[in-house]
């Protein structure tokens, strides 16, 4: 899907897919350095976590295994309810691993937050964080991210696995919508 494909829902281009592939290129060089000799568990977060997941993984060197939990706190809307819900628990034990969790944002940080006690719970030798996105102005809890893409201004974004009401997922940028799309 490209912004020509949008009819008039995109507002602006917040990242482009060049600058996404860019600082990928350097995210996985970073974490190639960090994990050198080590095997890692890659955990993505569905769904949004499912681009970053696939291109981040394809630059790595490093030996991984990868593994998806489902959790959601939005729903359908663009507010998180604080509540999170495992939808789908990981298939692997964590005792003695190092876990990478692979995120496409880190917004208010309730859902970090929920998934890294939890999962440290687990018996693991490490869990570090890879998010794409963060927004540090909508920040309701800190969460310690090793691997940080972009942080970007407090607003609503889709596209790169982000969804509006399940949409948009597949735009290979990061935009704004246009408000109409929020009240129709
Ligand atoms: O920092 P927070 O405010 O908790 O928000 C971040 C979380 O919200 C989104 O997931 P969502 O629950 O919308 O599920 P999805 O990945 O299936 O879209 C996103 O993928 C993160 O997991
Ligand atoms: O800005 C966002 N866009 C889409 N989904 C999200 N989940 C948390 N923040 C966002
Ligand atoms: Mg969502």
């Amino acid at each position: 899907m490209n912004p020509a494909d949008m009819g008039d829902d995109l507002e602006r281009v917040l990242l482009s897919e060049e600058q996404i592939n860019t600082r990928l290129d350097e995210l996985a060089e970073q974490i190639d350095a960090d994990y050198a000799g080590k095997d890692v568990l890659v955990v993505g977060v569905l769904k949004g976590a499912v681009m970053v997941m696939a291109d981040l993984v394809r630059r790595l060197h490093t030996s991984v295994e990868m593994d998806w939990m489902a959790v959601s706190s939005y729903g359908s809307g663009t507010k998180s309810s604080g509540v999170v819900r495992i939808l789908k628990d990981l298939d692997t034990d964590l005792i003695g691993r190092h876990v990478l969790i692979v995120e496409d944002i880190i917004d208010s940080g309730l859902t970090l937050s929920w998934l890294l006690a939890n999962l440290r719970s687990r018996g693991p030798e490490s869990v570090e964080i890879a998010t794409m996105l963060r927004k540090p102005d909508a920040a309701k809890v800190e969460v310690d991210v090793r691997y940080v893409g972009f942080d970007i201004p407090n607003e609503f974004v889709v596209g790169y696995g982000l969804d509006y009401a399940e949409k948009y997922r597949n735009l290979p940028f990061v935009g704004t919508l246009a408000p109409h799309v929020y009240s129709a």
